[in-house]
């Protein structure tokens, strides 16, 4: 081969290789690059093994017993995964019911500005995100109610990665981060003028003790929404198949035992909230969350494989592959409790601290 040869050669290789790891049909374009993931705050030689651990520790969900260790694995968990969530879903971590005519992004805004209307707070007042990811709602959020937006997370990779994206945003005047665990926060009693979160009190071994501190910073009279995930009264404990497709979506989410739809308000009231309002937001006539999920398969496919050239020739720490052949199987389950009805990841609450405690 002359030397022209091989130099086309080459170049074609190289440039076959950037468009399929950085252009081709990734399922959202936007955000990270292949090649920038990383174990989040991990090591990078202790990836593998912080897999490993995570794995063994959530491989029964329902029978951990240790449930104080649950905020340091969902910590583990969210260091392993915020990387690839980030590159193939966005910055919001969460589902939302597809909108015909609506792309992906906007759908997602649009749930995510519907819990701040629920809560009628006003421009200027301040209000908690808790369990806030890198931070996508908070920004929809603050952009589209002019609130000061406190968001808090157990993952500080996530603090950092918020921090960045609020302030690329032209955001960070409104939206303000923290690293810290919502079964304890530290903030001060009475102190929201209103509060939400999406898609992440499931995280939470005792529903009971993240609701008891969000009530405790809420200021009497101010209001709380929840897009919890729960179990539908569709699910039957007795069908092998329910109970195989939750306890795949319990392992490959970090969650330590789902919740059933019913339990929510219950909760709610013990520790001293007034249900405003319930509903779940995947019944129709919303359109079906795991459309997304289920269309993505081909780029999935095509992640995987990017996933294990980048693992070999060094580039994603050892482990990666695990991690994405895990996300793999669980976008699977999280389809097919969509589909079945038996799952839900958009049971809304809307609660209401009362203007006086109850002596
Ligand atoms: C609320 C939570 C997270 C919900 C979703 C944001 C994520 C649940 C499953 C995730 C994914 C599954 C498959 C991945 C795919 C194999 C990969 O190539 C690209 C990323 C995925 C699409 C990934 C994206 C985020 C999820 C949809 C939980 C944790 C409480
Ligand atoms: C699925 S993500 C959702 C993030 C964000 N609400 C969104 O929709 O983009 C769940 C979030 O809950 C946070 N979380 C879970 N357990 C927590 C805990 N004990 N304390 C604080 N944050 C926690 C995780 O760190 C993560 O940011």
């Amino acid at each position: 081969m002359d030397s022209v040869t091989l130099v086309c050669t080459a170049s074609l290789i190289a440039g076959g290789l950037y468009w399929f790891v950085c252009v081709f049909g990734s399922a959202e374009r936007k955000g990270k690059h292949a090649s920038q993931l990383s174990g989040g705050s991990i090591d990078r030689e202790k990836v593998q093994d912080n897999y490993n651990q995570y794995w063994s520790f959530f491989k029964k969900p329902k029978q951990i017993e240790k449930t104080e260790n649950v905020p340091a694995f969902v910590d583990t968990f969210y260091n392993l995964v915020t990387d690839i969530y980030e590159w193939g879903w966005g910055q919001s971590f969460h589902f939302s019911p597809a909108i015909d005519g609506k792309s992906n992004l906007e759908s997602t805004k649009i749930h995510e500005q519907m819990a701040v209307d629920l809560i009628k707070v006003k421009p200027g007042q301040k209000i908690l995100d808790a369990g806030c990811g890198v931070g996508g709602p908070m920004r929809a959020i603050a952009a589209h109610s002019g609130c000061n937006v406190v968001g808090i997370t157990i993952n500080e990779y996530q603090v950092s990665r918020a921090k960045a994206h609020n302030k690329k945003a032209g955001l960070d005047h409104l939206c303000d981060v923290v690293c810290g665990n919502f079964l304890e926060m530290p903030f001060e009693d009475n102190s929201f003028d209103g509060a939400y979160s999406i898609e992440a009190t499931c995280h939470a071994p005792k529903l009971e003790d993240v609701y008891g501190e969000i009530f405790r910073v809420l200021k009497p009279g101010a209001l709380y929404v929840s897009y919890e995930w729960v179990t539908t009264e569709l699910y039957r404990g007795d069908d092998p198949e329910h109970v195989e497709v939750i306890q795949g979506i319990e392992r490959g989410d970090a969650l330590p035992g789902l919740r059933s739809y019913s339990d929510i308000p219950e909760v709610a009231k013990k520790v001293g909230f007034e249900v405003v309002k319930e509903l779940d937001l995947a019944k129709p006539p919303s359109k079906p969350w795991w459309t997304r999920l289920k269309m993505g398969r081909v780029a999935y496919w095509r992640n995987h494989i990017v996933v294990m050239v980048l693992e070999t020739i060094g580039v994603a720490p050892k482990g990666t592959i695990d991690v994405h052949q895990m996300l793999f199987k669980t976008a699977d389950y999280l389809s097919r409790g969509g589909e079945t009805g038996i799952f839900s990841p958009m049971h809304m609450i809307l609660l209401k601290k009362p203007k006086q405690e109850e002596s």
